[in-house]
């Protein structure tokens, strides 16, 4: 009984449930702003349809990367379902690509514009693990794009549904996933660079060391920082949206201190350890800005 519960454990881990909820909040950023915008109620029953793509799609996404980083997890994430042995690499195959299937089957069942949207989607996804990851900066760009299509998707599905242009309003918050996802992927980068040189993954830390990767993760991270006031100022979104962008404006300058004050390589990776778990949680604090900020 204990082996069977493990076992289930470790195929929700595969999934990264939190990561899901968080694409489901940004997946409604995108669906809120087009409501809005042409005067509907935020909220309607219709998306349950776009959430139900994403989480499928994202957590294929999830387990699929597991399958294809397991020798380098044995280094850096000894702990992973698929390293530990609690789940085996054929199960989380057939797992992804049955999610990715189900995902592209309701897209298909919704519209064929979002069957392609979906797929191409999907692909970019599977072939970001498969091979894009290892080529570093370029492989930080699709997870940061990917992360920011949700919002696109969000708005792509509700303008399909109501028979309207999506509106440019969309790419505002989608160029600040874009930039925060990046920004946190270049930290994620310094955490594992030994894992990563080892296994031959150039990602910005390993091809110019830990010192410019952070100089490049402060860069970026700041800028969101500092073009966080604008949305406040564009009077779409309402005083909540300004409340939760100072919570993400918190969790990125902690991060930043924390990296900036280290002193050496090792004193660097702890810190980008760190800031890989504050910056998580800005995450959720920037999906529900740019969600209750809508109210
Ligand atoms: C100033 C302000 C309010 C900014 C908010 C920006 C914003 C909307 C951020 C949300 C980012 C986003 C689209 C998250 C949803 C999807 C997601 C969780 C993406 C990250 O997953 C990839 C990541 O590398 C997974 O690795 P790990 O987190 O280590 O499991
Ligand atoms: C827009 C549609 C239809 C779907 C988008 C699906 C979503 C939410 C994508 C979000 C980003 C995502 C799921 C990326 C998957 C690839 C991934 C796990 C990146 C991070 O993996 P690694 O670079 O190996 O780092 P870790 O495994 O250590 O986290
Ligand atoms: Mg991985």
């Amino acid at each position: 009984m204990t082996k069977a519960i493990d076992f289930v454990k470790g195929v929700a881990e595969l999934t990264r449930p939190h990561n899901l909820i968080v694409a489901v909040v940004t997946t409604f950023i995108g669906y809120g702003i087009v409501s809005k915008t042409y005067g509907y109620q935020l909220a309607d029953k219709t998306f349950i349809w776009p959430a139900l793509v994403v989480v499928l799609i994202a957590a294929a996404g999830y387990v699929i990367n597991d399958y294809y980083d397991i020798e380098t997890d044995r280094i850096a994430k000894p702990w992973r379902p698929l390293v530990s042995g609690i789940v085996s690499p054929h199960t989380a195959r057939i797992l992804a690509y049955t999610l990715f299937a189900l995902g592209l089957a309701i897209s298909a069942i919704m519209n064929p514009y979002i069957l392609l949207f979906v797929a191409a989607n999907a692909l970019l996804l599977h072939e970001y693990s498969r091979w894009i990851k290892r080529t570093g900066f370029i492989g930080n760009t699709v997870v940061a794009y990917n992360s920011a299509a949700t919002i696109l998707f969000g708005g792509l599905t509700r303008s399909i549904e109501l028979d309207a242009l999506v509106p440019y309003a969309v790419l505002i918050p989608a160029i600040y996933a874009f930039l925060f996802v990046l920004g946190r992927e270049i930290v994620k980068g310094i955490e594992d660079i030994e894992g990563d040189r080892r296994a031959g993954i150039y990602t910005i830390a390993v091809a110019y060391g830990a010192e410019r990767a952070r100089s490049m993760a402060i860069l970026l991270l700041g800028a969101v920082v500092a073009i966080s006031p604008i949305p406040a100022l564009l009077g779409i979104y309402n005083v909540l949206y300004a409340v939760f962008a100072v919570i993400v404006d918190v969790t990125i300058l902690l991060s930043l201190i924390t990296l900036y004050k280290a002193n050496n390589i090792d004193e660097i990776i702890a810190a980008a350890r760190k800031a890989r778990s504050l910056l998580k949680v800005g995450f959720l604090a920037g999906g529900l800005a740019f969600t209750l900020g809508l109210l």
